[in-house]
């Protein structure tokens, strides 16, 4: 684990957008499109909206989010429209989105309609995580009905989710499809985070499903 401490906030946004442009624009030297998998939550805002305003090919590159709770966006609990509303404007306004939600009842009946383009849009050429204190990333919850199988090898690409701490059914990338990843990236805040991901890096998967990720990680973090 690479643990990157910065002197605060605005330095950790901006030094974390500046690299994560930087892992873009290095990508789409090589490849015709890139596939950037981002957190939704309270987090992340600020690097998205630095992002948004960077010059590189967004045509080329395909946002989709690690994770979706199962609202429309009208609800403020929506990932999509926290992206919507904060990264795909301006610049990367021509970024495509690659859909986590559909307007069906439940994950498991909307989960047909959107595996094709999950599918399509890996592997992942940088991953953005986020990381709630109970050590959830993704909506890799502990305790979480589908964990067992979101965390194995035979894991599908998408699995529906539901979780004691989480208060609506989820979809999620599985670990697999997140450690498709060629640069991972942990963006932490506060000191309660920081206690968070200390206790994650001795605990299980499934104590702590963000342990998985660490030994890739670049974890960014500021008080
Ligand atoms: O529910 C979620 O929580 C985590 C962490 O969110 P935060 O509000 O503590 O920043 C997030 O990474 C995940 O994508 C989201 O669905």
């Amino acid at each position: 684990m690479n643990l990157i401490e910065y002197a605060d906030r605005d330095a950790l946004m901006l030094g974390l957008a500046n690299k994560i442009a930087g892992e873009l624009r290095a990508a789409l030297n090589h490849n015709d499109r890139a596939t950037f998998c981002v957190p939704g939550g309270s987090t992340p805002g600020p690097v998205f909206e630095t992002l948004s305003a960077v010059h590189l090919d967004w045509s080329r590159v395909d946002v989709m989010l690690n994770d979706e709770r199962w609202v429309d966006e009208t609800s403020p609990r929506s990932n999509t429209a926290l992206l919507k509303r904060t990264l795909l404007k301006d610049q990367a306004a021509a970024a495509r989105m690659v859909p986590l939600y559909t307007d069906r009842p439940t994950p498991e009946e909307g989960l047909p309609l959107l595996l094709k383009g999950v599918k399509d849009a890996l592997p992942i050429d940088v991953l953005l995580l986020g990381m709630g204190t109970d050590m959830h990333t993704a909506s890799l919850f502990p305790g979480a009905d589908q964990l067992d199988l979101a965390l194995s090898d035979e894991a599908p690409e998408l699995l529906a989710m539901r979780a004691p701490g989480a208060p609506e059914a989820r979809i999620t990338l599985s670990a697999q499809a997140l450690k498709s990843a060629i640069a991972t990236h942990l963006l932490i805040t506060g000191d309660e985070k920081r206690a968070a991901l200390e206790t994650a890096r001795g605990a299980s998967a499934q104590d702590a499903p963000v342990s998985l990720f660490l030994p890739e990680a670049s974890v960014h973090w500021a008080a």
